[in-house]
């Protein structure tokens, strides 16, 4: 079964809404086969967002991550990387449609509440990136 990888990222942990942002997931038919928090260290950060290291909004986007915990999760299930993806919403909560995650927990496109694998292949990295094979179920 596709497997995608999910961060609650820190404005989201910050208000309280972990449990409901993970009650999406699971209402929607993606299971959480992984979780837990953790608070990223800059190298951390840097090195997730290494794709986008030459943007502009960069050095925001790394203190952003690693300003508070975050939640990670695997999150299983069919298409269950575009699956993901519809759920959250557009990247600026301003252009996110009604009930996605973003338009309903998101504050901007600096603190839009998650992030979620763009690819399958990404989703693999990604999840090598957190999590060890003895933490998934
Ligand atoms: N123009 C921008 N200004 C500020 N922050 C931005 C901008 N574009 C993207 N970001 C931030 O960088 C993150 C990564 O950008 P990307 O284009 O990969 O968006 P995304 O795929 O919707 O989000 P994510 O990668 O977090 O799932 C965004 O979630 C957002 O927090």
């Amino acid at each position: 079964m596709e497997q995608t990888l999910s961060i609650i990222k820190p404005d989201a942990v910050a208000k309280g809404v972990v449990g409901k942002i993970l009650d999406r997931f699971e209402s929607n038919g993606l299971r959480v086969a992984a979780t837990k928090m953790l608070q990223l260290s800059r190298k951390d950060a840097q090195d997730f967002y290494a794709v986008h290291k030459e943007r502009p909004f960069f050095t925001d986007l790394v203190e952003f991550m690693v300003s508070g915990p975050v939640v990670v999760s695997v999150l299983e299930g069919e298409n269950a990387v575009a699956k993901n993806r519809d759920l959250m919403g557009a990247t600026n909560p301003q252009e996110a449609a009604a009930g996605t995650i973003r338009a309903d927990f998101a504050e901007n496109i600096d603190a839009n509440a998650v992030h979620g694998s763009d690819s399958l292949e990404n989703a693999e990295i990604e999840i090598r990136f957190f999590f060890a094979q003895r933490e998934i179920s």
